[in-house]
């Protein structure tokens, strides 16, 4: 066998192991390690192939998994490469060609509802043939640069040879991915890895001096984080049902700096919930909820594999609990933030036309931030008030 045809073989036997119980990511590093063997390079070919191959989503998954492996190699990268010169090399030639030419060279046709046949859930305005072609592409890597260090992030990632897009706003810079970017900018308050959607969900926040905000979900902070960077007064609460995660964002806080701020765990479903906030009232509430996570299925496409469609009335059932158990701890006047990373109305529209049917606060602004047209994620955000 050659070099490429045990690449292709490894990543097969790994395809009919995976089960879908772990991220993938962590499934292959416990891959590699029982394969010592295989260096550097090995891996990085054999997770690619992996990868592209869960980037078709529910195209063809009949056919033989090495064909779908080339097919995916073949569909999904941009540049001409070696594995592909040598196994497919008309397909190689052809490989920076648009992706209807690349269909027409294979004699196959690939609709978009045949990679995500959870077309007709999602939310209005996103462009749904736009939306799925874009699964086959993997998402850039993004940081937000903090304390108006811009010039000096710039200046290293130049030194570093990397090319990194400056977006407008002066603080999003979007970069290739695999960029090692804790390596090229060693200080860690220079900048926070945020993908450029989420960055922009901050543009709702808009806290007003010496307020008192509670992110309800905080996971490791991502979003307090931004809160904090736009108005560091801000008297904060941050909560999440895993202690773990908590002791993340402790850590990732005082990395970035930011200090004064409380955080507990709490189950925003349990019953005793509502008396252990002891009638607080909050100026600002981030609820950026537990979700499918399906906006984000372009750096994690096997979870396109293994959805199953009725986890969207589950996530919408946890989210409409949620809502309505943190609803009563928003000021008369204040602003609930209702974010998801999912792409399914169910979880968006339908979870903000319930917390209006269930509370005098209405939508003021936000909506859908499709991604997909500048290779970020795509995220659902909007403001009640
Ligand atoms: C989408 S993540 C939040 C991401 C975070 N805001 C950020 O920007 O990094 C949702 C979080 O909700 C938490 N969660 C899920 N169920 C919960 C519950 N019943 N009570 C409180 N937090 C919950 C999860 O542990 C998870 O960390």
């Amino acid at each position: 066998m050659t070099r490429w045809e045990n690449y292709l073989a490894s990543a097969a036997k790994i395809i009919d192991t995976y089960s879908g119980s772990l991220p993938l990511h962590h499934f292959l590093k416990a891959f590699f390690k029982e394969h010592p063997y295989m260096g550097s390079r090995d891996r990085r070919w054999i997770s690619q192939l992996v990868y592209h191959y869960f980037r078709l989503g529910h195209w063809e998954r009949g056919l033989p998994v090495q064909e779908r492996l080339l097919a995916g190699a073949f569909l999904c990268e941009s540049v001409p490469n070696d594995l592909l010169a040598a196994l497919k090399p008309d397909w190689n030639e052809q490989v920076q060609a648009p992706l209807a030419d690349k269909l027409l060279l294979m004699g196959i046709t690939l609709a978009p509802q045949s990679i995500f046949p959870f077309l007709s859930d999602l939310s209005a305005g996103i462009d749904t043939n736009a939306y799925a072609y874009t699964l086959l592409k993997q998402p850039r890597l993004f940081i937000r640069v903090r304390n108006n260090k811009l010039d000096k992030v710039l200046q290293l990632l130049e030194k570093a040879g990397v090319a990194g897009e400056v977006f407008a706003n002066k603080t999003t810079v979007a970069l290739p991915n695999g960029t090692k970017i804790e390596t090229i900018v060693p200080e860690k308050s220079w900048y926070e890895v945020q993908d450029a959607s989420s960055q922009q969900t901050g543009t709702l926040f808009m806290p007003g001096k010496q307020t008192q905000w509670w992110d309800c979900c905080a996971a490791s902070g991502g979003k307090s984080i931004l809160l904090k960077d736009q108005q560091p007064d801000v008297q904060l609460l941050v909560t999440d049902v895993r202690r773990s995660i908590l002791e993340n964002l402790q850590q990732r806080f005082s990395a970035a700096g930011v200090r004064h701020y409380e955080a507990r765990v709490a189950d925003l479903t349990a019953p005793n919930f509502a008396a252990s906030m002891n009638n607080r009232q909050f100026d600002g509430v981030i609820l950026d909820a537990p979700c499918s996570g399906s906006g984000t299925w372009g750096r994690t496409p096997e979870s396109l594999a293994f959805f199953k469609r009725e986890e969207i009335d589950k996530y919408q059932s946890l989210q409409k609990r949620i809502a309505h158990n943190v609803i009563p701890f928003v000021k008369k006047g204040g602003a609930l933030i209702y974010i998801t990373c999912s792409v399914f109305k169910q979880e968006n529209e339908e979870v903000v036309q319930y917390i209006e049917d269930n509370s005098d606060l209405r939508r003021q602004e936000g909506g859908v931030i499709a991604g997909y047209d500048k290779g970020a994620d795509t995220m659902y955000a909007v403001r009640l008030s």
